[in-house]
């Protein structure tokens, strides 16, 4: 679909319906035509586009192929040796000529990801308003209360996808960045495009600014945001539900919601409100579950046993440990035909009051509530470990360093090969270090984490820790349901997501102690991923896209965004 048709304005062209549109796109000059990062392909324009489209003279006579620009500027990024600078340069490329950008993302997915994702990009929505240029994405703010339709209809694209909505008070493991969050649903959709194939006129980052509690940014002269403190209750829920409605209005039913680092409160409770009435997913909920479970299944095969021989115990029990949690429950029951409440048994959780038993259950919120099993309560994690003899340890608490030596030590004393994930975004806040978890258990430890680790020599063996990030969920998981039309979400669509990310880890791969395949493989793994996903759509009674496609992969793998430079006639 995004490709072959010879356009001057490529894959957009249907997207370019003048009666919709508040205004109109012209490429008479050359000179706009530069000026369009959708368009524009810089000293690669040949000699007959110069002639047809008025650019003879605005640029020096030489012509480059997309390859050595992409030469070229891979050199630039590689000059700066500060992340947040080859951010910046990323950005700057993105808003100046997108084909390139996606070019050399693909092209280059394992260098540059830290970059445009995790952990830069933290760094960078920390720094937003000092290094802002460009607008990237939609704001809307409680300004707009009352206007939020009118807003939507102030982007150009009509044919919107896949949104992903932050309103920025959980940042990552960063806390509330308010405003400023802006650069995650960017960078979420840049990997959409990337790493899952979806053409990046289909996909729209939008900030829901309610104002911040984080003094710092209020202080801050740059600050891009409302500069109050975040409205809450109905003031909140009535500008979210004003968004949901007008969402449906623009763009149908079938476009996909993504809701993206939202204090873990309201995350609950919005998937919970529209996901019956709205095509919505929590990243942060099923994602980051999904790519989880994934990396549990995968590594039975150099554990040994079932998902219901171990014992799980998490610290962290928000939105990613409590939707791990019961992804794994429901699994386990899939696969042993038990209650999900017996499945839920092996697994225990930790949260900032300690581990989570039934004499907490009146003072806890609903979502920690199945997991308040009969126990005396425990204070520290080395203790839990100590108690509970868990067998994979899974950190989701948003705070660095909680794994300590004792702690990963206590782990390496009870387990062969103690599985340990430390998943909290970014490398700042990761609960322990690949170094540290390969050191303390002496070498033994299955690792991975949320943001990226290099290898890891260790008495002469070197590790590769597995990057468990949703990022290899998302992308493949929303060309599915795009494919597929489906009008809802469902558990059952998580487990085929990681069935699907299993399945494309190999022989090889276990050999290097590896759980997840390789990042540079991604767009594969999306299509299978995507392919699974549209597949249980099909299956649930969910895909509106009918008949359902013979190959599905083969379809995937059509429908994928090529970042190419199009001939313009
Ligand atoms: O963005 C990431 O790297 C993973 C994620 O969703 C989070 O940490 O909130
Ligand atoms: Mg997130």
């Amino acid at each position: 679909m995004a490709d072959g048709v010879e356009d001057v304005y490529g894959e957009d062209s249907a997207t370019l319906d003048q009666s919709f549109t508040p205004w109109t796109i012209s490429v008479a000059s050359g000179y706009s035509l530069m000026r369009d990062p959708r368009h524009n392909k810089g000293l690669a324009f040949t000699e007959k586009e110069r002639d047809a489209h008025y650019l003879r003279g605005l640029l020096p006579p030489v012509v480059l192929s997309q390859e050595l620009q992409e030469k070229k500027m891979m050199n630039i990024i590689r000059q700066y040796t500060v992340p947040l600078h080859r951010y910046m340069a990323m950005v700057e490329l993105q808003e100046t000529n997108e084909r390139l950008f996606y070019k050399l993302l693909v092209d280059n997915v394992e260098e540059l990801l830290p970059i445009v994702y995790t952990p830069t990009v933290g760094e960078a929505c920390q720094k937003f308003g000092s290094i802002f240029k460009h607008p990237q994405g939609l704001y809307i703010s409680l300004k707009e209360k009352g206007k939020i339709l009118e807003i939507l209809n102030n982007w150009p694209e009509r044919t919107v996808k896949v949104i992903v909505v932050t309103d920025g008070e959980r940042i990552l493991g960063l806390g509330d960045l308010g405003c400023q969050g802006m650069g995650i649903p960017v960078g979420k959709l840049s990997l959409y495009t990337a790493l899952g194939g979806v053409c990046p006129s289909q996909c729209l980052p939008i900030t829901i600014d309610v104002g911040t509690n984080n003094e710092k940014l209020l202080d801050d002269e740059f600050y891009i945001g409302l500069r109050q403190k975040r409205a809450t209750g109905k003031e909140y829920a009535d500008l979210l539900q004003e968004f949901m409605c007008a969402v449906k209005q623009n763009y149908g039913e079938k476009v996909l919601i993504q809701f993206e680092d939202f204090a873990n409160h309201n995350a609950f409770e919005l998937l919970a409100r529209y996901s019956s009435t709205h095509l919505v997913f929590n990243d942060d909920i099923q994602g980051t579950a999904s790519v989880v479970l994934a990396g549990l299944l995968s590594a039975l095969r150099l554990l040994g046993g079932t998902l219901a021989d171990h014992t799980f115990l998490f610290l962290g029990a928000g939105e990613a440990g409590t939707g791990i949690a019961e992804l794994i429950a429901l699994e386990i029951s899939e696969q042993n035909g038990k209650p999900i409440e017996e499945n839920r048994k092996q697994i225990w959780l930790v949260d900032s009051k300690g581990l989570i038993v039934a004499s907490r259950k009146d003072s806890l919120q609903d979502f920690k509530k199945p997991w308040a099993h009969d126990h005396e309560p425990i204070a520290e994690l080395k203790n839990a470990v100590e108690a509970l003899k868990p067998t994979i340890l899974i950190g989701t608490s948003g705070v660095g360093k909680q794994f300590t030596k004792e702690v990963v030590e206590a782990m390496a004393s009870l387990n062969e090969k103690p599985l340990i994930m430390a998943l909290s975004n970014p490398t700042s806040q990761a609960e322990c270090t690949a170094e540290e978890a390969y050191t303390w258990s002496e070498g033994r430890a299955i690792f991975a984490s949320g943001s990226p680790f290099d290898p890891f020599e260790y008495n002469g063996k070197t590790f590769i820790p597995g990057q468990a990030n949703n990022a290899y969920i998302f992308p493949g998981f929303g060309l599915g349901v795009i494919m597929a039309g489906s009008t809802r979400v469902r558990d059952d669509m998580l487990l085929a997501a990681s069935k699907a990310l299993v399945s494309q880890v190999t022989e090889e791969h276990y050999e290097k102690g590896m759980i997840y395949p390789p990042f540079k493989n991604i767009r594969k793994i999306s299509a299978n991923i995507a392919a699974k996903v549209a597949a249980k759509a099909y299956e649930l009674g969910l895909a509106s896209h009918l008949p359902q496609p013979e190959d599905l992969v083969k379809s995937a793998e059509k429908y994928m965004y090529s970042p190419v430079y199009r001939s313009y006639r």
